[in-house]
């Protein structure tokens, strides 16, 4: 079952609010609904959330023939989060289809969902090809978050690094962290993991830096949400002490996405919007409050690694090195 895909005239996606518990889907037939889908993390991750843009400017094209109206649903479903650029590069892709009409449109759509699944799976092999001229196996990893098959139409990004090596019997003990607030990494990158069948821990997110400087794992490999023109990488939050933890104790830091995460239009990460969700995803959990009534909680999203804590960028295309001063 695919994380999202395209079924006749709508988009069906997994709930991924709803794993690890039950395993359903969602027909998502309006802008409306893919909005609110997008906004509640019921899809998630950013290549799915390309993908995710990249459909909604089919349903958008579906809805109406006013092309005013299809680029104003499509504007809504580009603001739906700020972070990821894949959002935003998935409608802009296929807006650029709306002078030749709906068919094209869904079209070229379909074309975005179809070319993640064979692009990830580059990435992954490529990844995975770099990890082991440099890492004598089994090479046991640390990751954050999910960037796993449930992140992208299937396969995966820094769990698509994984998968190569288990494939290829190199990968040994895999760490996850939980992934506070909303726990992609216990729910979801733990779920997947052992459906695949590799060993795996979890660990809570304070936890990740230790388990790196206590020498439990060789690198750390994990996805990205954007990454800027120096290099510079934004992922969920809780990234960048891993990349500092990485660095200390001379373990590689290994970033895995697809060129639609790279954004040359912005410099640094600095310039990058980074998403600050509700309070009470903090103060709280499914519902039942867990802070004091009355605390506030600033909730940032996502965290900037800067460039010199990279050791590799892995995409379908290259690997590159900013660390060592590799350019973007
Ligand atoms: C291949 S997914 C890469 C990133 O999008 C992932 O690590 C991440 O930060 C997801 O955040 P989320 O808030 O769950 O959408």
């Amino acid at each position: 079952m695919r994380t999202i895909d395209w079924r006749d005239d709508h988009v069906v996606i997994i709930d991924q609010t709803r794993l690890p518990d039950v395993l359903v889907s969602l027909h998502l037939h309006t802008v409306d609904d893919l909005v609110d889908a997008i906004r509640r993390l019921a899809v998630r991750g950013a290549p799915a959330l390309g993908v995710a843009g990249a459909l909604g400017v089919a349903l958008a094209a579906l809805s109406t023939s006013d092309p005013a109206e299809v680029r104003a649903l499509a504007a809504r479903v580009r603001a739906a989060r700020p972070t990821a650029v894949n959002l935003a590069w998935g409608v802009d892709r296929v807006l650029a289809l709306l002078d030749h009409g709906a068919a094209a449109v869904v079209a070229e759509a379909v074309t975005v969902l179809e070319d993640d699944v064979r692009l990830n799976r580059a990435l992954g092999h490529r990844g995975a090809d770099w990890l082991q001229a440099r890492v004598p196996g089994p090479i046991n990893a640390h990751t954050h978050c999910n960037a796993g098959a449930l992140a992208c139409v299937e396969w995966g990004t820094a769990l698509g690094v994984l998968r190569a090596l288990h494939e290829r019997d190199a990968l040994g003990h895999v760490y996850a962290d939980e992934t506070r607030p909303l726990l992609q990494g216990a729910r979801i990158t733990a779920w997947e993991l052992a459906r695949l069948g590799v060993a795996h821990t979890l660990v809570v997110d304070s936890a990740g830096p230790s388990v790196i400087a206590n020498g439990l794992v060789h690198a750390v490999v994990v996805g990205a949400d954007r990454i800027a023109a120096n290099g510079d990488v934004v992922n969920k939050i809780g990234t960048y002490p891993l990349a500092l933890a990485a660095a200390r104790a001379g373990i590689p830091f290994v970033v895995a996405a697809p060129e639609s995460t790279v954004d040359l239009a912005t410099p640094s990460g600095a310039a990058i919007p980074i998403e600050i969700r509700a309070a009470d995803e903090v103060t709280g959990f499914g519902g039942a409050r867990t802070a004091p009534e009355g605390t506030g909680a600033l909730n940032y999203a996502f965290d900037v690694t800067p460039a010199d804590l990279v050791t590799a960028i892995v995409t379908e295309a290259r690997v590159v090195e900013p660390a060592a001063g590799g350019a973007i």
